[in-house]
């Protein structure tokens, strides 16, 4: 039953065993996964782009050729059956796996929300962050490697939460926000890696359920503090008077979700999208930013010609990155792009299929769900023949790059794509022009194991250690 199709249906994974399918290549953890979901890429990349496996009654197409996944992303809007079973008590209806009709409304209301103007006025905060991980790394200066993770992470989650709900949060709600939404992803990784967890008939008496509903009330309950103190803070002061008041503060994106006209958007669907801008972007920025470390310490000329550049455009001061500096960081957006086609953070995004898509050289059928292997496309031949190499300079030369323009998939492609990503970018050069001016790294990238839980990341995070330029 398994490997009966309808003749223009891409073919089957090799291996299902009866009732289970393809699932037991799951079982296990997120180095496996890892391992998995590079075999299930190869074989589909050899196959004509495109196959499908099952997970015990559900069968998932996979797609790696890039205009087909253009395709695919742009027909049919549903998010697979699973993302959003899995994160509808944090996120609802909030952009990241909406309900395609609600996610056209809000798209389109929240769009202007990341315009360039809105984005300049978080620059002060991507400076005062930068500065405060410069501070804390001072620990760890010529200690050997160290964690640099943490520091990361725990940065970029900071700056998400002044970009979203600014400091109206206090400090102790600051603590218990960050670490319920840790330990919320947690719950849900775990219960990604147990497929017997699917059901939520059976997910409900596990004890990982018990702690994720934890976390979501003290979650929905900060976010909802801050609404109602925004909201108080509106409804004493006239709205002149306000904007006097906090003319110099930048918007953050609850202010302006809070804007929009009358109604367009409740109370729950700001709490929704809050939550949702603050998971879909602080560990992403994050990740990127930690394996873009390692690999700018693993290669010494890289880094040089960073270091070069930031010489230029600063002038040789530790000055503040300022709005015109963004575009003159020509090879620092290289080694970031380059950073994310070799280590691609969301290696595949998941589509419901609603109606039948025909693509090249086969129909994906309506009623099933398909993955988009972004790490295919990432790793097509069409990026030639040093495909698995990290060479940053492919970037500055339009003539070394793939001329199809959804080779570059890091952000993911069609009109669902990443809403952030001038932000992220944004945020990032930032954070590594100051870094790096400051500090020199050494790292080693051939030692990093990698996992997948549902970002690529590496297993542990010793690899990187730093000089103080100032000392050298
Ligand atoms: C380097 C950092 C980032 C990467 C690699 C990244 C990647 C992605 C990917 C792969 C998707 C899924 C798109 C799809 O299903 O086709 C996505 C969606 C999204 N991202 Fe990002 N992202 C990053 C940063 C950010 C930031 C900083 C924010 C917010 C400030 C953000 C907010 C979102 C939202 C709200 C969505 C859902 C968009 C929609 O469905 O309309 N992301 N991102």
């Amino acid at each position: 039953w398994y490997t009966r199709r309808r003749s223009d249906e891409p073919p089957v994974l090799p291996g299902a065993w009866p009732l289970i399918g393809h699932a037991y290549l799951f079982i296990g953890d997120e180095l496996n996964f890892w391992k998995q979901l590079q075999y299930i890429t190869s074989e589909c990349m050899n196959n004509g782009h495109a196959m499908s496996y099952y997970a015990g009654p559900y069968k998932f197409y996979v797609v790696s050729d890039p205009d087909d996944a253009y395709k695919v992303s742009n027909t049919c809007f549903e998010k697979d059956q699973f993302s959003h079973e899995f994160t509808k008590e944090l996120l609802g209806d909030g952009l990241l796996f909406s309900a395609a009709s609600t996610w056209k409304r809000h798209r389109k209301l929240i769009n202007p929300s990341f315009n360039q103007q809105i984005l300049d006025g978080f620059i002060p905060i991507f400076n005062k962050q930068a500065r405060r991980i410069i501070s804390q790394l001072q620990v760890e200066v010529d200690k050997g490697s160290f964690d640099h993770s943490q520091y990361v992470r725990q940065n970029f989650m900071e700056t998400i939460c002044l970009t979203a709900l600014d400091d109206s949060i206090d400090a102790d709600e600051a603590v218990s926000y960050v670490k319920s939404f840790e330990t919320y992803m947690n719950c849900n990784i775990c219960r990604f890696h147990r497929v017997w967890l699917y059901p939520e008939q059976l997910y409900k008496f596990s004890n990982i359920k018990k702690r994720q509903d934890k976390c979501v009330e003290v979650l929905h309950r900060v976010c909802d503090s801050v609404l109602q103190k925004k909201r108080a803070q509106r409804k004493q002061t006239k709205s002149s008077e306000w904007k006097d008041k906090n003319g110099a503060k930048p918007k953050v994106f609850m202010d302006l979700l809070m804007e929009l006209d009358e109604g367009q958007l409740t109370d729950r669907e700001i709490r929704d999208e809050m939550n949702t801008i603050i998971m879909a972007g602080h560990d992403t920025s994050a990740n990127v930013t930690i394996f873009a470390m390692v690999l700018i310490g693993s290669h010494p000329p890289v880094q040089a010609k960073i270091y070069e550049e930031l010489q230029e455009v600063f002038g040789g001061t530790d000055r503040d990155i300022e709005k015109q500096d963004f575009s003159r960081l020509v090879y620092l957006e290289a080694v970031l792009k380059e950073t994310m086609r070799y280590y691609v953070m969301a290696p595949f995004v998941g589509r419901y299929i609603d109606q039948d898509v025909k693509l090249k050289n086969c129909t994906l059928k309506a009623g099933n769900n398909c993955m988009l292997l972004l790490y295919g496309i990432h790793r097509n031949p069409m990026w030639g023949p040093d495909v698995n190499e990290f060479r940053p300079e492919r970037w500055l030369d339009p003539a070394t790059l793939p001329k199809n323009p959804n080779a570059f998939v890091g952000f993911s492609l069609g009109k669902r794509n990443c809403i952030g990503k001038a932000y992220a970018m944004m945020s990032m050069k930032a954070l590594l022009s100051h870094v790096l001016r400051r500090y020199r790294l050494r790292a080693d990238h051939r030692q990093l194991v990698l996992k997948l839980d549902v970002l690529l990341k590496p297993v542990t995070g010793h690899f990187v250690s730093i000089q103080d330029r100032l000392n050298i």
